[in-house]
């Protein structure tokens, strides 16, 4: 009706008759509403209830994923130590954090090798590609270990884990590693080097028996310290990056929990590990891909045209000293979470003791590979890089006879021979 003739009717019978109108519409109009209402909160209601199924649901997959009789018994069986090396040292059961990792996958083989019960776990992230860590995983498999996938910031995981093996080592190599992508990612060194390893120190230092502790901390904790070489009592208050800021806070947060519950805590310092098996992102495992593929590769240069150098250490001599110092880390020495007296804490230095050039490392790779490299070299970015690094080796070598044997040629060697064979000539699928 238009608004004049609702103000101002032509005939007065109209008014009544519109009115009556008015209110039956406005009843029947209410109760379409109420209709309308009462459908829209059954609507809710069911999807309410459908999205509590759905978080049950996947609350109870995410249990499945782990635990269960038949899980339970595929950790007790990788655990087991299956060969007791003399009376004094009945062997170990180890929980390797990052056995899917670079570092973690050739410490779980080498100790499952000597007999020790080894248990990984690796959240398979894709810092770099998840298929090589699965690809590492099923090569454990072959050789008895079981990689639990999940998160060490998990405290039901890991508690769940302490209940089903009485653990007497812990070797905890999960962490977000990475110098430069520290500026990227901030969150993920936090996530995993500061969280994740307060998650897994609550857990040990509560579980009974303790299991004593090796770590690994890093090179990078040196940050801008000029004496050389690197001694494990050199400064440690100027990191570089926040990936050394992590690595170094890891060292202060270690030391809390051996003093407060005494764990039994051994901190390596490991200056950048190449070999078999690698990390992508480093500049060795990155440089062959892209000479291989004949892409440019960029070399970053110092102040004033210096070369950068680091004391690349390859892999084999980085799981005997990981092995070492867990055979010679002590025991911890609190139960319930309470301490009974002093426990160990050691800090090494695993390094090569012979630092090398960045150009020298892509001549090498060069003849490796026999295929001249397009390099592009700049001005070292402010990216939490360091000008050099080397190792003393001392310490590590008094206490268990730490001795590094691979140079950087013939590390590199059996490198390049692995990269060709997991990758072929062109390493297409490399990422
Ligand atoms: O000892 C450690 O604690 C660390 O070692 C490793 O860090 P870094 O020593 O920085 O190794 P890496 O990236 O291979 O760069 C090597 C050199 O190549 C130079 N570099 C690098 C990349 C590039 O594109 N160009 C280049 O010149 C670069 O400037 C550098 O001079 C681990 O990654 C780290 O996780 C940690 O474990």
């Amino acid at each position: 009706m238009p608004l004049e003739e609702e103000l101002f009717p032509s005939t007065p019978g109209k008014v009544k008759n519109q009115t009556m109108n008015r209110q039956l519409h406005r009843c029947f109009s209410s109760t379409s509403t109420l209709f309308l209402w009462a459908l829209f909160l059954i609507a809710l209601t069911a999807s309410y209830l459908s999205f509590q199924s759905f978080v049950d649901t996947g609350s109870k997959y995410f249990t499945a994923s782990w635990g269960g009789i038949q899980w339970e018994k595929q950790v007790r069986n990788s655990a087991q130590i299956l060969q007791r090396r003399s009376s004094s040292s009945p062997g170990m059961s180890v929980l390797v954090t990052g056995a899917a990792g670079f570092v973690g996958s050739h410490v779980s083989l080498a100790l499952k090798k000597r007999g020790d019960g080894v248990v990984g776990i690796d959240n398979f992230n894709s810092y770099y590609d998840p298929s090589l860590k699965k690809a590492r995983k099923s090569l454990l498999n072959d050789h008895g270990i079981f990689i639990v996938e999940g998160d060490i910031n998990d405290a039901k995981l890991l508690a769940k884990l302490f209940d089903v093996v009485a653990f007497t080592h812990v070797m905890h190599l999960a962490a977000q590693a990475g110098v430069r992508y520290a500026m990227e990612n901030p969150g993920s060194y936090v996530h995993s080097n500061i969280a994740g390893l307060v998650n897994l120190l609550e857990i040990c230092k509560s579980a009974n028996p303790q299991p004593s502790i090796v770590w690994a901390s890093s090179s990078s904790v040196y940050g801008l310290n000029e004496k050389v070489p690197f001694s494990e009592s050199d400064r440690t208050d100027q990191p570089a990056s926040l990936y050394a800021a992590t690595k170094k806070a890891g060292e202060e947060i270690t030391h809390t929990y051996n003093h407060i519950y005494g764990l039994s805590i051994t901190g390596l310092r490991f200056f950048t590990v190449y070999g078999p098996w690698g990390r992508p992102d480093m500049a060795y495992f990155s440089f062959t891909r892209n000479i291989l593929q004949g892409k440019p590769i960029t070399i970053y240069r110092g102040k004033n045209r210096v070369d950068l150098a680091r004391d690349f250490t390859y892999i084999d001599d980085i799981v005997k000293g990981c092995i070492g110092s867990l055979d010679t880390s002590g025991k911890s020495t609190g139960t319930g979470g309470k301490k009974r007296g002093p426990a160990p804490y050691r800090i090494f230095n695993l390094g090569n003791t012979s630092p090398v050039t960045v150009p020298t490392l892509v001549s090498i790779l060069e003849r490796h590979l026999k295929v001249k490299a397009k390099k592009n070299v700049i001005d070292m970015p402010g990216n939490g890089d360091v000008p050099f690094t080397h190792a003393n080796i001392s310490y590590a070598s008094k206490e268990f006879g730490y001795k590094p044997t691979t140079d950087l040629q013939t590390g590199l060697k059996k490198f390049v021979r692995w990269y060709l064979s997991y990758y072929g000539y062109n390493g297409k699928s490399v990422t």
